[in-house]
């Protein structure tokens, strides 16, 4: 039995005088994909933050890949790739160029070949890798950045609102991605109001009410994988 790549238990976080987190726990085993959800401030992106340790714990263990936060979070960040709702590059480079300077500062420099391999892999058309990303669509973008995640061979991935501004076709593309992903058992955190993209791709649904997962939701092995009635009267219920 493989250990769980996130396992978080009793997290709180405080921003100024508010709990925004308070008492969650979570865990992921390799290859997981999990999607949180719930309402706008309910501490989704600041439990991601956390994870990152951009946020402090008040309270709570967290250990990714069986290293402890607490004892050593700098080995932590190294093993957690992060995507935020807009991916940020440097537009004067190219695409191999991002990721080139990325891999180096993460001290995980790769080859040519390498990098052409995992643009392959997340689907950037090969007439893009040496274009400025100036004019990269937001597809394009997380597509080098997931790119980048795969070439730092992160076990865990985070993602904050991946197919907010997607078209329902690169929507799509993204969530098969995740899975492709996932099946090399990478465990995937994705924070997302997309209700229906959720029930399409994760494995677990979670629904974030007062700092915690109040409510979970576990995919059937059979179509349909989650009862879309439930999951939406679930959702309305929390707000
Ligand atoms: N920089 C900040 N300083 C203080 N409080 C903050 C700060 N950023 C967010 N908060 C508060 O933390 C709470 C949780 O915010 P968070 O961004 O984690 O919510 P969320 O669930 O990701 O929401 P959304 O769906 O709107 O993105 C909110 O009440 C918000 O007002």
């Amino acid at each position: 039995m493989s250990k769980p790549t996130l396992c978080i238990a009793d997290l709180v976080v405080e921003r100024g005088d508010k709990r925004v987190v308070d008492g969650l726990s979570l865990s992921l085993m390799p290859g997981e994909i999990y999607a949180l959800l719930g309402g706008n401030g309910a501490g989704k992106s600041t439990t991601l933050f956390a994870i990152l340790g951009f946020l402090k714990r008040q309270a709570g263990s967290l250990m990714v890949a069986g290293i402890d936060a607490s004892a050593d979070p700098d080995a932590v960040r190294t093993q957690v790739a992060y995507l935020p709702e807009n991916v940020a590059l440097y537009d004067h480079l190219t695409a191999r160029e991002n990721v080139d300077y990325f891999l180096k500062i993460a001290g995980r420099p790769r080859s040519r070949a390498d990098v052409e391999a995992g643009f392959e892999g997340v689907g950037l058309a090969a007439s893009a890798w040496d274009e400025r990303t100036t004019r990269f669509s937001k597809g394009m973008r997380q597509k080098t950045a997931i790119a980048l995640a795969l070439l730092r061979e992160t076990p865990l991935l985070l993602l904050d609102e991946p197919t907010s501004g997607l078209d329902p076709a690169a929507a799509s593309d993204f969530h098969r991605l995740l899975e492709a992903l996932a099946k090399r058992d990478v465990a995937i955190l994705m924070v997302t109001h997309d209700l229906l993209g959720a029930a399409d791709t994760a494995d677990r649904i979670g629904l974030i009410q007062a700092g915690r997962i109040a409510r979970e939701w576990t995919a059937a092995p059979t179509e349909p994988r989650f009862d879309l009635n439930a999951l939406h009267s679930g959702f309305a219920s929390a707000r």
